[in-house]
């Protein structure tokens, strides 16, 4: 049993002391627990102790994932040979795991995140700070929905998000990297969300643009998948740098169509042009989209995800689904032919090669060049 589990608070020294809480214990929610454990213990505005809810497994063992975490403080599934941090204590209970925080960091795949918000609804405190490290987002009847709105709207609170390029094993052994967090109006807050991230090898920098942070990190994993299928087809790195080019120009495009008030800088933080090479470089999308070709489709990615990812799940593939639905709702499928091919090609209507033949040879529509050089606010259609 991890000693934190044991420890009495001392009332008078502890009561003014933020908790955190991480919601989320895949590879990069490890990776969170364990930069941010390595902060509270410094920083006397925290609470030493974090907790980290685990959607518990039994382990071919036979033993709890979450009592694993606590024994041995590793997650051995999905961040093995790590140590989190003794201050981490790992919890099956969400609900019992949020309850006393008041700093929550939602880290999950994207799909979950609507189950996980419903069933905390009423059972946070009610001065709740949250963010979000997830990098997805929902389509609703009324249309898209980013993750950080879900999470505002369901639970009442204020939600920054943190994004950027964060291969989570890299961050684990401690190679440098930088991460952006988006604020909307509250610059405080976001400052002690960079307070509670920020070490010497994760330089983490804020800015004021929620949902082109967002953005950023949501779209550039259906980018990462072109960026596979092109790895797959053995083009070469210049046709791979050629869809990356019209990827960013896709993101831009779409989230400044989406959100007037997306900024242009915020492409160049490490959550905009940064995270999208470091995913086609080496995520886990790219990977995956990969051996999708290499396997002439005949494996689908649900197949490939459980195969080479051991639990972990791809974040691209849905996407795609998600970006498609809106194109197509909106009447944008012909603006966005990258977005647009890459679903086609992952439910199987369109061959691997479309990513070259549909793409390289066709240079973005006039009309999202020009809206990506167009000034915040005079964006929307
Ligand atoms: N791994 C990475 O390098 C990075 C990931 N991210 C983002 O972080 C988010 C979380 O990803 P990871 O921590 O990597 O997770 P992961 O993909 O490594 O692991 C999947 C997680 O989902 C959990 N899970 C499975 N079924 C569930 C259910 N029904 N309800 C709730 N949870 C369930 C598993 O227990 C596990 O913790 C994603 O949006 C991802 O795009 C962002 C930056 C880097
Ligand atoms: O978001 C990531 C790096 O910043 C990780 O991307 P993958 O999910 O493709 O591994």
């Amino acid at each position: 049993m991890a000693p934190f589990l044991d420890h009495v608070d001392d009332e008078e020294t502890t009561s003014n002391k933020s908790r955190v809480t991480v919601i989320g214990s895949g590879n990069w929610g490890s990776v969170a627990a364990k930069l941010i454990a390595s902060n509270t213990l410094k920083l006397p505005s925290f609470h030493e102790e974090v907790k980290m809810w685990v959607f518990e497994e039994t382990l071919p063992s036979g033993e709890k994932l979450s009592a694993v975490v606590n024994e041995t403080n590793e997650n051995v599934k999905y961040l093995p040979g790590i140590k989190l941090g003794k201050n981490v204590v790992a919890d099956p209970d969400l609900e019992h795991a949020v309850r006393d925080s008041d700093m929550l960091v939602f880290v999950t795949p994207h799909q979950f995140m609507e189950g996980i918000c419903k069933t905390i609804v009423g059972k946070i405190r009610k001065d709740a700070q949250a963010i979000s490290l997830v990098k997805g987002m929902e389509v609703k009847k009324d249309g898209p929905c980013m993750v950080s709105a879900i999470i505002s709207e369901k639970l009442g609170i204020n939600c920054c998000v943190l994004m950027g390029a964060n291969i989570a094993n890299e961050i684990a052994e401690e190679k440098f990297s930088e991460a952006t967090v988006g604020y909307r109006e509250n610059k405080k807050t976001a400052e002690k969300w960079v307070q509670l991230f920020n070490t010497p090898f994760f330089s983490v920098s804020p800015v004021q643009d929620v949902e082109g942070v967002e953005l950023c990190g949501t779209l550039k994993n259906v980018v990462a998948i072109a960026a596979g299928f092109v790895d797959g087809l053995e083009m070469g790195n210049n046709t791979k740098a050629a869809i990356m080019r019209i990827g960013l120009i896709e993101m831009k495009a779409f989230s400044k169509l989406l959100f007037g008030s997306v900024k242009d800088n915020t492409f160049f933080e490490s959550c905009g042009v940064a995270d999208l090479i470091t995913t086609c470089l080496g995520g886990r999308n790219r990977k995956c989209a990969e051996a999708f070709v290499k396997n002439d489709g005949k494996k689908s990615f649900d197949e490939l995800e459980a195969e080479m990812l051991q639990g972990q799940k791809l974040q691209g593939v849905l996407t795609a689904k998600e970006v498609y639905e809106v194109l197509s709702d909106r009447g944008w499928l012909e603006l966005f032919p990258l977005f647009a091919t890459v679903h086609e090609i992952c439910v199987g209507r369109l061959p691997p090669t479309a990513i070259v033949k549909n793409i390289v040879h066709t240079s973005p529509a006039p009309f999202i060049m020009e809206l990506c050089s167009t000034p915040p606010n005079e964006a929307i259609m």
